[in-house]
């Protein structure tokens, strides 16, 4: 039996049942994981962050990504696995062609996924056309922090939501097959689900969406600093991390994460 395949993930998209997301970073986790039912596990740069102990996603490295993505894929069999490209390793189509082959390659991963709008259309199409599955990420981007001074919501205005949402929509027809919408309104995330085809992930974008995604250690109450308000201590009411696993996929499951006033 090989891993959960996109054509599962679309299809879960049409039946309106909810994809569980979390991040991963090491093989333990990412076996408890799947035992716990999450069908998508990200290997985000936020180890840069709570791993690392980073001020920010940007000092993360290729090295880091691939060491982290092959640990990972040794701890699971089933998970459709997705990492992030670090910030600067998809400056141009053929660089990420590149970076996004080692993922793949070295690191086992199904699909990569960058932070970024209709200028990397003809990166997505470039890496799409040559087999590699895309993953967009729009909304709050974190590896732009410095140029958007701070981990902001994004999208309130009229102006900036409606760029996101042709935003998203240039990106799916350039080739995309999964969207992550970060820190936007609800609305904007219900808007865009709808438009969309492909499945759309809520990172703080609202219940609406196709799937949820949190960063581990937000949802197990271990990260250091405050984490983002949209975010939910899973491991509270529990006594024990796979049963705070647990809890999250059958929250998703049954629509009762992420509730409207966790959203904005
Ligand atoms: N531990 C961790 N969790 C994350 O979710 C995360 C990372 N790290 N690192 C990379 C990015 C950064 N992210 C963040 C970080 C902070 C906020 C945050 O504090 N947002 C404010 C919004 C304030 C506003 O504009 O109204 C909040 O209160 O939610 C959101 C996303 C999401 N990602
Ligand atoms: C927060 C999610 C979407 C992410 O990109 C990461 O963990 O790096
Ligand atoms: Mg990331």
């Amino acid at each position: 039996m090989g891993r959960l395949t996109l054509t599962k993930l679309r299809k879960m998209k049409r039946q309106g049942e909810k994809i569980a997301m979390l991040t991963a970073y090491d093989a333990s986790f990412a076996a408890l994981l799947e035992a716990a039912g999450v069908e998508v596990l990200l290997v985000g740069d936020s180890l840069g962050m709570v791993l690392q102990g980073q001020e920010s996603t940007l000092p993360v490295t290729m090295d880091d990504m691939v060491y982290h993505c092959r640990n990972v894929a040794r701890g699971s069999q089933r998970a459709f696995m997705l990492a992030d490209m670090p910030f600067m390793s998809y400056a141009t189509p053929i660089q990420a062609a590149d970076n996004a082959a080692r993922l793949m390659r070295e690191g086992g991963v199904q699909m990569v996924k960058f932070e970024g709008g209709r200028l990397l259309a003809e990166t997505v199409e470039y890496l799409t056309a040559r087999g590699i599955p895309v993953c967009a990420h729009l909304g709050l981007l974190p590896q732009s922090v410095h140029r958007m001074g701070g981990y902001r919501v994004q999208g309130r205005g009229e102006t900036s939501a409606q760029q996101i949402h042709d935003d998203a929509m240039i990106l799916q027809e350039a080739g995309a097959d999964m969207l992550i919408l970060e820190c936007v309104p609800a609305r904007l995330g219900n808007e865009i689900t709808d438009v969309l085809k492909i499945p759309v992930i809520s990172c703080g974008a609202g219940p609406y969406c196709d799937g949820q995604v949190l960063v581990l250690y937000d949802m197990l109450g271990i990260s250091r600093g405050k984490p983002p308000s949209f975010s939910h201590n899973f491991l509270e009411g529990t006594n024990n991390i796979p049963d705070a696993i647990q809890a999250y996929v059958s929250a998703v499951k049954k629509k009762e994460f992420p509730p409207l006033e966790l959203s904005y």
